[in-house]
């Protein structure tokens, strides 16, 4: 007779961050360690978000997954990371309902299946391995029981995309670089939660959704070799501004918050620039649109100053 077969299913809904004090160049590759501390604010999971379903069954031969509906590969040393972390730290899971029983060491064997969306364009600039891995991470630490909390499973979903660490935690989110070498101090920690500042409006403004020409590993790799201005940011400039953003957001301080966000991603951009080949992320669109900011901010009257955020608005 047919031996009885089963599946086991967990989806999760994780939404992408937006760096207000941004990561930008690595200590370590592998590891995914950053040479600066960065803060991010986490979107409403109604707006830009991954849902991600993960299901294991002693049907399965191989581990597999569809991202938007196409099936990638998970050979990948990030997806592998992730996996491998995950499995090692996987408990017994009993559904007696459904007369399932997954030992702690049967992890190893079996195989998993994995479905992910994301509501937006995927690698365009906004963040979607962000909410990718930290979406799978999680998901996953649920299938598998894994009893850690979300500051551990950050440092796990780090290591499939660095910005993902803090989409594990609503509200503002600081990624803590770090010292030790085995990168297991490089964790993100909530720094407040969404309740705590929800008058602040994000408005997120698509100048383009097709894939940007350099990725992101790429072009910081290339400014941690050659950009002078990237070693200065780290060791000078962010320290500083990590610590005054904190205050900002503690106090809701709209004027320094949006002047300190602001600063950090012109000066991001400037390390693009300073990047040999250099990196162009913004087009005349996101140009007008810092323009306008700034004029709005510089006119009198202006009943309510405004903050931008550049990330990754490219087109050919
Ligand atoms: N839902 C997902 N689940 C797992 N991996 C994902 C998911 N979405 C994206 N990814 C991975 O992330 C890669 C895109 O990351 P990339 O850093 O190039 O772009 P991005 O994250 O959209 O933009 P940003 O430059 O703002 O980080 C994809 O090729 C894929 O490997
Ligand atoms: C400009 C950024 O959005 C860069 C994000 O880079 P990724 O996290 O996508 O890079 P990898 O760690 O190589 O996957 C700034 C930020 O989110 O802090």
């Amino acid at each position: 007779m047919a031996e009885k077969t089963w599946v086991r299913m967990v989806t999760a809904q994780t939404p992408t961050n937006i760096a207000v004090i941004k990561y930008w160049g690595k200590r370590d590759e592998t590891l995914i360690l950053p040479v600066n501390d960065s803060i991010s604010v986490t979107l409403d999971p109604a707006h830009l978000c991954t849902t991600t379903t993960v299901a294991v069954s002693p049907s399965f031969d191989q581990d597999r997954m569809w991202l938007n509906g196409k099936e990638i590969s998970l050979s990948g040393g990030r997806y592998q990371n992730c996996l491998r972390e995950i499995r090692a730290r996987a408990c017994e899971v009993e559904d007696k309902e459904k007369g399932i029983k997954i030992a702690k060491k049967d992890w190893e064997k079996l195989h998993l299946h994995v479905a992910s969306y994301n509501n937006f364009p995927t690698a365009a600039g906004l963040a979607s391995s962000a909410a990718g891995f930290a979406c799978l991470v999680f998901a996953l630490a649920k299938l598998m029981n894994a009893k850690e909390d979300n500051s551990e499973l950050s440092a796990i979903a780090r290591q499939g995309s660095g910005s993902a660490c803090r989409s594990l935690f609503g509200g503002f989110v600081k990624w803590i670089m770090g010292k030790a070498e085995d990168g297991s101090d490089s964790l993100a920690v909530q720094l407040v939660d969404e309740k705590h500042w929800d008058e602040l409006v994000i408005i997120i403004a698509v100048v383009s959704s097709r894939q940007k020409e350099t990725s992101s590993t790429t072009g910081m790799r290339d400014s941690v070799e050659t950009s002078l201005l990237l070693q200065h940011r780290a060791k000078e400039v962010v320290p500083k501004r990590i610590k005054q953003m904190e205050e900002a957001i503690k106090n809701r301080d709209f004027g320094s918050f949006a002047q300190l966000s602001c600063a950090d991603s012109n000066q991001f951009h400037a390390v693009c620039l300073d990047t040999c080949p250099p990196i162009f992320y913004m087009n005349g669109t996101s140009h007008r649109i810092i323009s306008c900011v700034e004029k709005w901010n510089c006119s009198e009257g202006t009943p309510q100053p405004l903050s931008f955020v550049v990330d990754f608005l490219c087109e050919k």
